[in-house]
C-alpha cells in the first residue's frame, strides 16, 4: 500500500505529494486525515497522509516507508483536506501550511496517546492476545511506548481495534501545561468503621474524631472531597489529615481536573422568543433552506438591537433538531461573555467555544468535543470555520464585515469564502450578519449573488438612539482644550443624576500616543522602523509596535534641546484620569489591554457594569460590539475620525461600521438612549451618515468613490510585498516583478507599482509593493505562481521576503 504525504516543510519544491510504502503494522490503521512521520532526504519531518492507495508512478523499491502514525484517529476529515486544496490554490499557500492551520495549536506539539476499551463488556471482541492489557479496566497509558516492546503482530491487532471502534484513543495533550489536578480524599470504611475507630483515639485527639465524623456525617463511603474544600469545612489542618491517612482510615488521591473552562459556571436556560414581524420573515427563507438542504448564502442585515441574534438560534435550533451541527464565528473581540452566554443558555453543553483566551489545552479539549461528536454547536473566531464537524447543517458569521476575519498570516484566507465552501459541500445555508455589512458583500446581495434579509427596526419597535455630532473645532474656538466638549459633559452629569449608565468610547486604531517636541516639531521615531514611537505610561518608556523597540523619554528635544518636548494624544487611562478630576464621585470601569490582561478581567469588568457597579464604561474597540445593558443611555465617541484619514481605501468604511457600532449600544430597551459623536470633521459622509443610521447612503455614496478609484467590489487586488535589508535590492526586484506582470497578464488589468508600502522600513527592513487590480484575470494564478518560482531559490538564500496577498485588507 502506498501513502499518499503532504511533507511539511515549506518550499515550493515540496509543494506536492510524496509517495510511501505503509508498512503491513500500519496498512488496516491508515485513513487519509491522519498525521505521520516520514524521512525526508535526512531528516525525520511530519506530513498528512491525503489518499492511499496501490498504485504509485515511481520505482516501489525506492520509495521509503512511512516511519509512524502520530494519529490512530485522523484529526481531518476527508472534506477538510478537499478544502484545503482549494485554500492552497485560492491563497497561493502551501498545502502543508494550509493543513497545519486547520489543526488547533496544541497539535503542533508531541502527545501521548492512551489507549482504553470503549466499554468493559467489549472486551471479548479483542483478539485473544490482547485482552490481557485491557482486563479490570486496565489501560494502556502511553501508546508509544507500548509500541516500542510489543510485536508485530500485536502492534496491526491493536491498530485494526482501534479502527473498528472496539478501543478508543485518548490523547493527552502535552504542552506546557499538564492537565490540572487536585488532591482528593475519601475513605473506604463505612461510617459504623469510623465511628469504631474513632472511639479507640485518645481524648487529646480531638481534631482527629471531628475529621472522621465529618467524613461519618456527610460523606458516602468512596465520596471523594478535594483537600482543600476538606480542610476549610472540617475546620481541620493538612496534618491531621495526613495522620487519618496514616491509619489506613482515609485516602488521598490525586484527581484530574477536566478541563471545561466554562465549568462551575450555570447558564440559564433560555427558551425561544416569539418573533417580531420582521424577524420571522428573515428566518423564514432560511428554515426553507435548510427544509430543503439546499446551500444558499444569506446576507443578514439588521440594525443594531433588531434581534439577529436571536435568529440565529432559532436556525441552529432548527439546524439540530434536523440531526444536524452549526459553526457560529463571531469576532474575537466580541467573543464576550454575553454572546457565550445566549449560545450556552439556549443549547447548553450541546456547545463548544474556541476562544483565544483559552489555554491552549483547553482549546483542544473543545476541538476534540468537535471531532468526537459530543457537541453539535462550534462558536468561535476565525479558526473555527474548520471546526472538524462531518454534518454540518447551518453556517453563521455574525458581524461579517470585521476584517478579522481575514488572517493575515499564511495561509490568507478569509473566513467568509471558506464558510461559503463548507456550505456548498454539506448543501447547507450560510448567513452573514450585520447592521453594517462589509461592501463587498452587500453589492453580492444586491446583484442576487447572495439573498439579502433586512431588518430595519429594531426589536419591540424601541427607537434608534438620537446621534448628534459635536464639532470640536467649535469647541476649541470657544477656549475649551480639553478632550470633552461640554456637551459631553453635561449629559454624563445628566445620566449620573438619573442613575443611568454611560459608555465612552475612544477611537485608538490610527491614533498612536507620541512624543512631540512643542517648538520644532521633533517626533521620536523607531531607529528601525519609520514610525513613530508609542508612549507607554505604565514603565515611562517609548515603544515600538511593530519591532519591540524600547526606549526612554527624552527630557530635552535631541533636535532642538528645547524642553517642551511632550506627550500627545490620548489613552484610556489619561480620559479616566480627566473625567476623575471633573467628577471625582464617578465610578469608572476602564477595559482597554491594560485592565484586561488577566484571564477572566474582561468578563468580570463587564459584570460589574451589568450589575450597576459603574457609572461609565470607558474603553477603546473592545467595547464596540455585542454588548446588550439595558442600563445604558448615553454613548460618548471621544476621537471619531482619529481612522478615518489612514491610508487605506477602507477606512472610510471602517469608521461608519466602527461608529455604527458603538452608536448601537445606546437605549436597547425601554430608556431612549443618546450618542455624542466628538468629530473634527462633522461633514464627512461616513459621520454624517451615522447621525441618520442611513446605511444605504453612505453604501450608494462609498460606492461611488469605490468605483472611481477601481476598488473593491468594483475590482479585485493583490498586493505583491517584497521586503529586504538592502533598499536597492527590494527596489529592483520590485520592479522586475512590476515587469514580468505587466508582460504576462491581460491588457485591461492594471499593474502599480513598484512604490513604498505606507510603513516604508520594519524590523530595519526595507518594504516595496506592486499592486493588481482587475475584473476578470485568468492568467492571475499561474502567472503569481510563476513569480514565486522565480524567487524562490533567491529567497531561501538571502533575506528576500515576497508574500503575495490575493485578497488584502492590511494596506499598511
Ligand atoms: N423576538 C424578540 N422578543 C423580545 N426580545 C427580543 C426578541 N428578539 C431579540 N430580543 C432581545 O432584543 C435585544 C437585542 O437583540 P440582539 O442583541 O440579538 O440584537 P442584534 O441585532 O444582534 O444587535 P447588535 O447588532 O447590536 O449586536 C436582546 O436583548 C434580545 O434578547
Ligand atoms: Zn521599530
Ligand atoms: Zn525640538
Amino acid at each position: 500500500m502506498i501513502a499518499k504525504v503532504i511533507v511539511d516543510v515549506a518550499v515550493n519544491q515540496t509543494d506536492r505529494v510524496f509517495d510511501y510504502l505503509v508498512p503491513a503494522e500500519f496498512e488496516d490503521a491508515i485513513v487519509p486525515g491522519m498525521r505521520v512521520n516520514v524521512s525526508f532526504g535526512p531528516r525525520k519531518v511530519q506530513g498528512f497522509v491525503l489518499a492511499t492507495d496501490d498504485h504509485t508512478d515511481y520505482d516501489r523499491g525506492k520509495l521509503k516507508p512511512l516511519a509512524e502514525l502520530i494519529d490512530l484517529y485522523p484529526p481531518l476529515t476527508e472534506e477538510l483536506l478537499e478544502l484545503s486544496k482549494w485554500i492552497k490554490d485560492d491563497t497561493l499557500s502551501f498545502h502543508i501550511s494550509v493543513l497545519k492551520s486547520m489543526l488547533p495549536a496544541a497539535m503542533r506539539a508531541k502527545y501521548q496517546k492512551k489507549l482504553s476499551l470503549k466499554s468493559p463488556e467489549i472486551l471479548n471482541e479483542l483478539p485473544l492476545s490482547l485482552q490481557q492489557f485491557f482486563k479490570d479496566d486496565k489501560e494502556i497509558e502511553n501508546w508509544d511506548e507500548w509500541r516500542k516492546q510489543a510485536n508485530d503482530e500485536d502492534k496491526k491487532q491493536m491498530m485494526k481495534a482501534v479502527k473498528d471502534g472496539v478501543l478508543s484513543v485518548t490523547p493527552l495533550v502535552m504542552t506546557n501545561e499538564t492537565k490540572k489536578k487536585q488532591m482528593v480524599v475519601f475513605t473506604e470504611k463505612t461510617s459504623q468503621e469510623l465511628a469504631q475507630a474513632s472511639e479507640t483515639l485518645t481524648a487529646r485527639a480531638e481534631k482527629q474524631k471531628k475529621l472522621l465524623a465529618y467524613f461519618s456525617e456527610n460523606l458516602a463511603t468512596h465520596e471523594k472531597i478535594p483537600l482543600v474544600q476538606l480542610l476549610d469545612r472540617a475546620g481541620v489542618s493538612r496534618q491531621t489529615v495526613q495522620e487519618m491517612v496514616k491509619k489506613g482510615l482515609l485516602i488521598k488521591a490525586e484527581q484530574v481536573v477536566d478541563r471545561d473552562p466554562y465549568e462551575g459556571r450555570t447558564f440559564e436556560q433560555s427558551q425561544p422568543l416569539t418573533l417580531m414581524d420582521e424577524q420571522q420573515q428573515a428566518l423564514d427563507p432560511i428554515l426553507s433552506s435548510l427544509l430543503e438542504e439546499r446551500h444558499e448564502t444569506f446576507l443578514l442585515r439588521g440594525v443594531t438591537g433588531s434581534g439577529k441574534t436571536e435568529i440565529y438560534l432559532q436556525a441552529i435550533d432548527y439546524a439540530l433538531k434536523k440531526g444536524k451541527e452549526a459553526i457560529v464565528l463571531v469576532p474575537e473581540i466580541s467573543l464576550t461573555p454575553q454572546m457565550v452566554t445566549r449560545f450556552k443558555g439556549r443549547f447548553g453543553s450541546r456547545v463548544a467555544v474556541l476562544h483565544s483566551a483559552l489555554s491552549k489545552g483547553e482549546k483542544y479539549d473543545e476541538w476534540l468535543k468537535i471531532r468526537e461528536g459530543k457537541v453539535d454547536v462550534a462558536v468561535g473566531a476565525r479558526s473555527a470555520i474548520f471546526a472538524p464537524f462531518e454534518n454540518l447543517g447551518i453556517v453563521i458569521i455574525d458581524e461579517e464585515h470585521e476584517t478579522s476575519y481575514k488572517q493575515e498570516e499564511v495561509p490568507r484566507y478569509h473566513a467568509r469564502q471558506v464558510a461559503i465552501k463548507r456550505g456548498q459541500f454539506y448543501n447547507c445555508p450560510v448567513i452573514l450578519g450585520s447592521a453594517t455589512p462589509s461592501l463587498e458583500s452587500y453589492a453580492r446581495a444586491q446583484k442576487g449573488v447572495y439573498h439579502l434579509l433586512t431588518m430595519e427596526k429594531r426589536v419591540n419597535d424601541v427607537q434608534m438612539p438620537q446621534v448628534s455630532l459635536v464639532d470640536m473645532r467649535e469647541e476649541l474656538r470657544n477656549g475649551n482644550r480639553s478632550m470633552f466638549s461640554n456637551q459631553l459633559l453635561s449629559a454624563i452629569q445628566d445620566r449620573k443624576d438619573k442613575q443611568e449608565q454611560t459608555v465612552l468610547f475612544l477611537n485608538r486604531r490610527g491614533y498612536s500616543t507620541f512624543i512631540m517636541c512643542r517648538d520644532c516639531g521633533y517626533v521620536a521615531e523607531c531607529p528601525h522602523c519609520d514610525i513613530s514611537l508609542t508612549y507607554h505610561r505604565s514603565n515611562q518608556s517609548l515603544q515600538c509596535h511593530y519591532c519591540g523597540h524600547i526606549e526612554t523619554i527624552p527630557s530635552i528635544c535631541p533636535e532642538c534641546s528645547s524642553d517642551s518636548i511632550r506627550f500627545f494624544g490620548t489613552g484610556t487611562q489619561k480620559v479616566e484620569e480627566e473625567i476623575l478630576k471633573i467628577f471625582p464621585e464617578i465610578r469608572v470601569i476602564r477595559m482597554d489591554v491594560d485592565t484586561t490582561r488577566r484571564k477572566g478581567s474582561h468578563e468580570k469588568l463587564l459584570q460589574q457594569f451589568g450589575e450597576g457597579k459603574g457609572d461609565i464604561l470607558l474603553g477603546t474597540q473592545m467595547i464596540a460590539k455585542g454588548l446588550d445593558f439595558p442600563n445604558i443611555t448615553l454613548v460618548g465617541v471621544l476621537a471619531a475620525d482619529s481612522m478615518l484619514h489612514l491610508p487605506d481605501f477602507r477606512s472610510s468604511e471602517r469608521t461608519f461600521q466602527l461608529l455604527t457600532q458603538v452608536s448601537g449600544r445606546a437605549g436597547r430597551h425601554e430608556k431612549t438612549g443618546e450618542v455624542l459623536v466628538q468629530t473634527y470633521t462633522p461633514d464627512h459622509y461616513s459621520i454624517m451618515d451615522v447621525k441618520s443610521h442611513d446605511y444605504l447612503s453612505f453604501f450608494d455614496k462609498e460606492m461611488n468613490i469605490r468605483k472611481q478609484g477601481g476598488y473593491p467590489p468594483y475590482y479585485f487586488l493583490v498586493i505583491i510585498h517584497v521586503s529586504d535589508e538592502q533598499l536597492d535590492r527590494v527596489v529592483s526586484v520590485t520592479e522586475k516583478i512590476t515587469g514580468f506582470l505587466k508582460n504576462h497578464l491581460s491588457t485591461e488589468t492594471m499593474i502599480y507599482g513598484p512604490v513604498a508600502s505606507a510603513i516604508p522600513r520594519i524590523k530595519d527592513r526595507y518594504r516595496y509593493q506592486c499592486m493588481i487590480k482587475y475584473k476578470v484575470e485568468p492568467k492571475l494564478t499561474e502567472t503569481l505562481q510563476e513569480v514565486i518560482k522565480t524567487y524562490q531559490g533567491e529567497m531561501a538564500r538571502t533575506g528576500l521576503a515576497i508574500t503575495i496577498d490575493t485578497n488584502p485588507y492590511m494596506m499598511l
